[in-house]
């Protein structure tokens, strides 16, 4: 593929918190790219450094020194609401992202500035929600239909970008697998490209075209799934594959 298909890209990020006094570098020298309607698996231990780098490609973070692009103009230090027009984030407790006391039909259309009905009603078939779920809350949905519904959020905004951070990871395997096929028939059909992060290696060589390892906030290691786990270069990636054997 040229370039020209890269929609979003990371160029050398770091960042440092200090933490009782002590430095830590959660990004080092970390650069990614994502091309128009593909699917990015992000791998690797919990503390590797997966959720800090989707808060900096989502600008919830400021990086230390780096350069993120949309579709080749930087956006490096804008708002989030600035990249909300492009990328959207689905985290793991997706009844927490919602307003306990709002019905979802608010929550959405609140959230998309005003998604209008026949849009919203395409979205919720895609997604594979009644409409009758508008009038409910949070609270009284399932986690499977929380998930789909902040899919839907994500969707109705426009923004052509998901970053789901271990997304499917509350549900129980039945739903994590509609929910995968979801995101996957997502890609085919609306073209929406994705940045997928989990800790399964499994479930991420199965969604994937591209992974990237990382560790102690490097990525150590980046390919085409196939590749990366038919024949992993890095220690550290031979040793998440044999975990997933034994
Ligand atoms: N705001 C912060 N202040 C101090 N340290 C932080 C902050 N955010 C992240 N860290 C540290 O940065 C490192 C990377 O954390 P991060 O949450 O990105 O890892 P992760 O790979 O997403 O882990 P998990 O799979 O458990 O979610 C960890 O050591 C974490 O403690």
């Amino acid at each position: 593929m040229p370039d020209s298909d890269i929609i979003l890209e990371g160029k050398n990020l770091n960042k440092s918190y200090v933490d009782k006094g002590k430095k830590l570098q959660a990004l080092k020298d970390v650069s990614f790219f994502l091309k128009n309607g593909e699917i990015l698996g992000i791998v690797g231990e919990s503390g590797s450094g997966k959720s800090t780098l989707l808060r900096h490609v989502s600008c919830l973070e400021k990086p230390d020194s780096g350069n993120l692009y949309y579709k080749g103009t930087e956006y490096t230090g804008k708002s989030p609401a600035f990249a909300g027009a492009f990328l959207q984030m689905i985290f793991q407790d997706a009844q927490m992202s919602f307003d306990p006391r709002m019905k979802m039909k608010k929550a959405v259309v609140e959230a998309t500035k005003g998604c209008g009905h026949e849009k919203l009603s395409r979205i919720l078939e895609a997604v594979g929600l009644d409409e009758s779920l508008l009038e409910k809350k949070a609270g009284s949905m399932s986690g499977g239909q929380c998930q789909r519904m902040s899919i839907a959020r994500a969707l109705c905004s426009d923004a052509g970008i998901l970053l789901c951070d271990e997304a499917t990871s509350a549900l129980d395997v039945t739903t994590q697998a509609q929910v995968v096929a979801l995101l996957q028939q997502l890609r085919e059909k609306e073209g929406v490209s994705i940045i997928f992060v989990s800790h399964d290696i499994a479930l991420v060589s199965m969604l994937c075209d591209r992974i990237m390892v990382m560790k102690n906030g490097e990525c150590v290691e980046e390919g085409e799934t196939g590749k990366v786990l038919g024949n992993p270069q890095h220690e550290y990636t031979k040793e998440l594959l044999d975990n997933l054997i034994e």
